[in-house]
């Protein structure tokens, strides 16, 4: 389980206090106004974004305190970050790997994932040759790869057109499932995830979170 307790993080004049907890392999999608804080919560969590109180556990872990290499999480962007002058075999390496190179294991792994994402014949490329979901499932290959137990997604595939963003939330659930995987995603779009989402958060001002739950949700499936 992820559980949020009273993190309080000051941004822009603004105060946000977030309590919420998460049941391990569960989808959640995060959702509210723009500007309440949605993104706000996620850096908190890659640690990213320093907080002012509060406390994070995983599995009844804390780990609030750790470095952000060293958290349960890894986090995918709406910008995906690809270093344009590496191949996409390297951008994807570097996010395990300060030099790149991968064990026998995390081969294997890498394969696996870019099957399953359809980019294996694009590992030799360079990101500039890609198409927009292309990208963004290079982006999401390197996250898998770091084989962290939390995935945060921030509005990942909003860029992308309405076909191609089912598709890609179609992936996102499919890999969830595969690698037993928490995700905690933002959209601005509730109805595209309601069939794969099994509860939301809702947050307002101040951070409040409104919690509907799993049984909620599955009722509208
Ligand atoms: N880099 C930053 N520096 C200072 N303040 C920021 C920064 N990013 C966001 N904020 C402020 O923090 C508050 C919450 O912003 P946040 O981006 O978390 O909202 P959001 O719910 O994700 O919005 P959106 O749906 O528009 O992406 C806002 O008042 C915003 O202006």
């Amino acid at each position: 389980m992820l559980a949020v307790e009273g993190l309080t993080i000051k941004r822009n004049q603004q105060v946000m206090c977030y309590s919420a907890q998460l049941k391990s392999g569960q989808l959640c999608a995060l959702t509210g106004a723009s500007g309440v804080g949605k993104s706000t919560l996620l850096e908190a969590i890659t640690g990213l974004l320093p907080v002012t109180s509060g406390q994070l556990f995983w599995q009844g872990e804390r780990f609030d305190q750790c470095v952000p290499g060293q958290r349960p999480v890894t986090m995918l962007f709406q910008q995906q970050n690809l270093i344009e002058h590496l191949d996409v075999l390297t951008n994807i390496a570097l996010g395990v790997s300060p030099s790149a190179k991968l064990t026998v294991q995390q081969q294997q792994t890498l394969q696996q994932i870019t099957e399953r994402l359809a980019i294996t014949e694009l590992l030799a490329c360079s990101p500039l040759s890609l198409s927009g979901g292309q990208r963004q499932r290079v982006a999401l290959a390197r996250c898998l790869l770091r084989q962290k137990p939390l995935l945060l997604l921030d509005e990942p595939f909003s860029a992308l057109d309405p076909n191609l963003r089912h598709e890609c939330l179609q992936l996102t659930h499919e890999l969830q499932q595969q690698f037993g995987l928490t995700v905690l995603l933002v959209t601005h779009f509730p109805e595209e995830v309601a069939s794969i989402a099994d509860c939301y958060w809702h947050i307002s001002e101040g951070g409040h979170i409104d919690v509907m739950s799993q049984t909620v949700n599955q009722a509208a499936k």
